[in-house]
Parts: structure tokens; sequence; C-alpha cells
């Protein structure tokens, strides 16, 4: 069984506790207590880099990272950085996140907030909403033609900006046939957890100018990030080098507005 499948099988069994718990119409009901969504967009959009800075404690390939005891104060962090958007990671069993940290986050900053997650399901796009998201990431390796249509339209409906994962050539058609305005590449490979720096400017090319390309995974600094933008990325998603380091606001500063 590949890493993916373990963690979407973990995903799954936390889902039907949550499930039980509140049925998908009272969380529907809910969403009518909630602020309107915000569009990244336009951020994205802006010249120079952007960045979507990640709230990541643990990983699978690297184990522990960082404790963020308190994920809004890092997110803070981040926006006063002038991050584009902030990716928290709700998966509990690998990542050690929660949609707590979300809801957190969201008390906490006004920036367009990703929920990171290996959703699955119409529920987990529902719950991203109801914890206050704006964009939610689908993941085209975990999901086939007919389901990935069905989570992307229902996040359209309900105002939330899909960002669809892709890693190889056969995954980034689907998402250009799909019509998907942000396009993540992950240089991660999900089945050896390796990282590739060569996927983004592999795959870039088959992605028509008016999408939103965003690098995902192994970036490091402003010279990652100059060599993505080279290659056509608007926005760069960044983890560890963040939540390492002891200064994410500068760093985030440092890897926004860099230019071709
Ligand atoms: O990070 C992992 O080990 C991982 C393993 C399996 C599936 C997904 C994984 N990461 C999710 C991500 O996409 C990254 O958190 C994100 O791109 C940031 O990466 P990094 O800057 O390298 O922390």
């Amino acid at each position: 069984m590949s890493v993916l499948d373990e963690i979407v099988d973990g995903v799954r069994a936390d889902l039907a506790h949550r499930e039980a718990q509140v049925p998908l119409a009272d969380l529907r009901a809910a969403l009518a207590d909630v602020d309107p969504p915000r569009d990244p967009m336009p951020h994205l959009r802006a010249p120079g880099s952007s960045v979507i800075a990640e709230v990541k404690r643990r990983s699978p390939s690297k184990g522990d990272l960082a404790e963020i005891a308190d994920p809004a104060a890092l997110a803070a962090e981040y926006a006063a950085g002038g991050a584009a958007a902030i990716s928290v990671l709700t998966e509990e069993r690998r990542f050690g996140g929660s949609l707590a940290d979300l809801r957190a986050v969201r008390a906490a900053v006004d920036t367009p907030l990703l929920r990171k997650d290996f959703v699955v399901t119409e529920y987990q796009v529902v719950e991203a909403r109801a914890a206050g998201a704006d964009l939610v990431l689908l993941i085209a390796a975990a999901l086939d033609d007919d389901l990935l249509r069905r989570l992307h339209d229902l996040a359209g409906e309900l105002g939330l900006t899909v960002l669809l994962e892709v890693h190889d050539e056969a995954e980034t058609e689907r998402a250009v046939a799909l019509g998907t305005e942000l396009v993540g590449v992950n240089a991660r490979n999900l089945k050896t957890l390796a990282v590739d720096p060569d996927t983004f400017g592999r795959l870039a090319p088959h992605v028509p100018d008016d999408r939103v390309l965003v690098a995902e995974s192994g970036i490091a600094g402003p010279v990652d990030v100059k060599r993505f933008v080279a290659e056509g990325a608007r926005a760069v998603l960044v983890g560890e080098a963040l939540v390492r380091d002891g200064a994410p606001r500068e760093t985030v500063a440092a890897m926004t507005g860099i230019e071709a």
C-alpha cells in the first residue's frame, strides 16, 4: 500500500467519527453563520512571487519538524510577512494538525486560509468552509475523475478556491481539462517521498498561461523561489523551511515579490 493510501485510510477512519457526531446536514446549516470566503486570486496574480506559508508540525518524510504550540501566533507572523495565503495542515495522524488549528488561525488573521488535508469526500469540503477556510486542497492522485469533478464543483458552490495538486503529466492534463485556475505542482513523489526540484519545470509547460501555478515542497529560500518564478510559478507553498526558521515573518517577506 502506498503512503498516500495509508494516509487516506487514516483520514477516512477519523472522518467517520466526526460524521457520526455532526451529520452533513447540520454542518451545512452551520455555514449560514460563517463569514463569506476571501478570494486569494488577486494577491496570487499580482506581479512578483507570492507565498503560501504552511503551518506544519510533522510529516511522513521528515518526522517532527516543529512543536507549534500556538499556530495562531505563527500564522500572524506569516501574515505580517505578507503571505498571500496560509496553509493549515488539518490531517492529524501523520502531520499533527487539526481543524482546531484551522479555527484558531481563522480567528487570528484575515489572510486567506487553505485547508491542507487529504480531501476525499464532500463532507470534508463542507467542513473546510465551516472551519473558516477560503481554499481547499484537492490532490489529483487521490481522486478519480468523477470524484475530483464533484468535489471541485462543490468547492465552487461554497465559494472556496481549489488548489489542485499534481505530480506528473497525466495529473496535469486532468487539472487543465477540469479548468482549475490554481494548480499546484508538488515536487514530492507521493510513493517515495523524495523531492525532485525538476518536477515543476517539467510540468509547467503543460499548463496554459491563464492558470496560476504554485510550486510546492522542498523550497528552502529566495534562491529556490527565483528559480521557480523563472520557470512560470506565481506562488510557492512552503512548510518545513518556515516552521524550522527562527524568523518566519522575515523569511516570508524575503520570498515575496521576486521577479523572474
Ligand atoms: O511532507 C510530507 O512528507 C508529505 C508526505 C506525503 C504526502 C504529503 C506530504 N506533504 C504535504 C505537502 O505538500 C507539503 O506539506 C508542502 O508542499 C510543503 O512542503 P515543504 O516546504 O517541503 O515542507
